[in-house]
């Protein structure tokens, strides 16, 4: 396999870091420290795939001098400083890690919270930087009893809301993008109507920054709000006015902000660090250890994925409109891809075919589908960047004819998958599908029904069905230092029988020989996902 440049252009957590310096096929350039325009000019012209956080932003002079790139990872959730649609225009697909990072800014919010209702940095510095002991300077307000104003209830604000509640706050959310049995069900209030989060005691917004959340607290908002308002803003800089903000702190109508965002970024010089009724923090909102170790093994985890064309985990631009798509297709898009790139290791030969079959309502998407099956078949063994936005053209450049087929309901599946891989040796066959709880699976293997999860690395070993030989496969592997994780074993009809054995480690090509040595192996082939 083709090695892949990973270029990780701010820091994450050395975990990550692992995960890419250990992968024999990935070349890991680590660029955090390196100024960003000597970043742009000199090393992302090399990069397959770039891992990027709020430092970096992907802009057009990025984007003009990323002559190779597949994929952008952004290490959590805020893709505001991507340009998103000039990736799409360069087929680069935008991938971000959208859950990692929730507790730890929900956690910062309340301690924002609880900060501005009981000054507590102002009189911890009273206590100890001046040593003055003034109890009476510092009395505050409670949570308990005061309407919270949630703008925005995804995965942070509903988290926040419901910390909220539990210090017995009245709960208020605006958020025309759900459906409102989400905060009702949590016995909070849901509204349509923006003034009723202007008329709580506290607000809190955790929206994306765009177009329309951007100042969605100016002037004339903070002007209908209670005097003595407190405001926190942990999700971006500009979401609340920065000087409709900083005049209304000056003038008491806001009693208290906490703040950990801000427009422009470092903020060393801003004018809000100059009140003294401002707690602020340098955009900590993601910075525990346990939140910096799932982004950074999930953003490694992702950029492999991309880099290899297995799959893109969390694709923000993919060539379909998501508007119009049910949410349970895109994880079989996923998948699509994941079994194209398996079958392609499985079958290594000069692709001729790839058919995609659809049975139940994911069969209304199977062209679709077989986009994603082209890009994960073809990126195995090609020397082209495959993408999405060219790998139809490239399969018919390379004369490889692609069909799908809407096959009505599926007898067992609610929905199901399958892919026919033809090369010049051979064809293979698998079937797969989605449980309810978002796990994929494949079904069917070459007329085989097993059940095998589709990840890490995979031996597939056909026999004729006689006994002794988990035995032997088993021992072939002990003797070359191969821990088995899972065994998974089928049978049919016709006297043989089919292994998918994972195992925790790369296998190499001697000891995939020795199984294919054994007496009973009708075939062995090896795919690492
Ligand atoms: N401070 C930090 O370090 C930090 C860490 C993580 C996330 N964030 C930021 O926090 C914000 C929220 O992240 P999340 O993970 O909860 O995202 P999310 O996508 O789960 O939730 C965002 C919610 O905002 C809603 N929304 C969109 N437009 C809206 C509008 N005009 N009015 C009201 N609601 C609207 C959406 O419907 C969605 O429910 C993002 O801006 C993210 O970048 C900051
Ligand atoms: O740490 C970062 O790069 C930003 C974290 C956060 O703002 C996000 O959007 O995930």
């Amino acid at each position: 396999m083709q090695k892949h440049t990973i270029v990780v252009c701010d820091h994450i957590h050395d975990a990550g870091l692992e995960m890419l310096k250990n992968d024999e096929n990935i070349n890991y350039v680590f660029a955090a420290d390196v100024d960003k325009t000597e970043l742009v000019e000199k090393i992302i012209p090399t990069a397959d795939v770039a891992i990027t956080r709020s430092s970096t932003d992907v802009d057009e002079f990025f984007i003009s001098h990323a002559k190779n790139l597949k994929a952008v990872v952004r290490a959590g959730v805020g893709v505001d400083n991507v340009d998103i649609p000039g990736c799409s225009k360069e087929g680069i697909i935008v991938m971000n890690v959208p859950t990692a990072n929730t507790i730890a800014a929900v956690e910062l919010t309340m301690a924002h919270m609880l900060s501005c209702m009981r000054m507590f940095p102002y009189s911890h510095n009273h206590l100890k930087q001046e040593r003055i002991w003034k109890r009476e300077k510092w009395y505050g307000y409670e949570l308990k009893g005061k309407k919270l104003g949630v703008i925005g209830f995804g995965n942070i604000g509903s988290r926040v809301a419901k910390r909220a509640k539990a210090f017995e706050m009245d709960i208020v959310a605006y958020d025309p993008y759900i459906h409102p049995s989400k905060v009702t069900d949590l016995d909070m209030t849901y509204t349509k109507n923006f003034d009723d989060i202007l008329a709580c005691d506290i607000i809190t917004i955790h929206t994306p920054k765009n177009k329309e959340t951007i100042d969605i607290i100016n002037e004339a908002e903070i002007a209908k709000m209670k005097d003595g308002v407190v405001l926190v803003n942990c999700a971006r800089g500009g979401l609340y006015n920065e000087d409709a903000l900083y005049n209304n702190l000056k003038s008491g109508k806001i009693r208290f902000a906490g703040i950990d965002v801000f427009i422009k970024e470092p903020a060393t010089d801003h004018p809000l660090l100059d009140l003294d009724n401002v707690t602020v923090s340098p955009h900590l909102g993601a910075n525990t250890y346990e939140s910096q170790y799932n982004i950074g093994t999930q953003a490694a985890q992702n950029a492999i994925e991309a880099a290899k064309g297995i799959a893109y985990p969390h694709a923000m631009n993919l060539p379909i409109d998501e508007t119009t798509i049910p949410s349970f297709v895109k994880p079989f898009l996923e998948m699509g891809q994941k079994i194209g790139f398996l079958e392609s290791q499985m079958n290594k030969s000069q692709i001729v075919s790839i058919k995609v079959s659809g049975y139940g309502e994911i069969g209304k998407y199977v062209d679709s589908l077989s986009t994603f099956v082209a890009v994960g078949a073809m990126s195995e063994n090609s020397s082209d960047t495959i993408n999405y936005v060219n790998a139809d053209f490239i399969a018919k450049e390379k004369g490889i004819e692609i069909s799908s087929e809407d096959c009505g309901d599926s007898s067992v599946y609610k929905n199901l998958i399958t892919i026919k891989l033809t090369t010049a040796e051979g064809t293979t066959t698998i079937s797969g599908t989605i449980f309810d709880d978002n796990v994929q699976r494949l079904v069917a293997i070459d007329g085989f029904d097993i059940e095998v999860a589709l990840r890490g690395n995979m031996i597939m070993f056909k026999n004729t069905d006689v006994p002794g030989v988990i035995g032997s496969v088993g021992m072939v592997l002990a003797n070359n230092n191969v821990n088995i994780a899972d065994f998974s074993l089928a049978r049919n009809t016709q006297g043989n029988a089919l292994a998918v054995v994972l195992v925790d480690n790369a296998v190499n090509d001697a000891t995939i020989k020795e199984l294919s040595d054994l007496e009973a192996c009708l075939s062995v082939s090896y795919a690492s996902i």
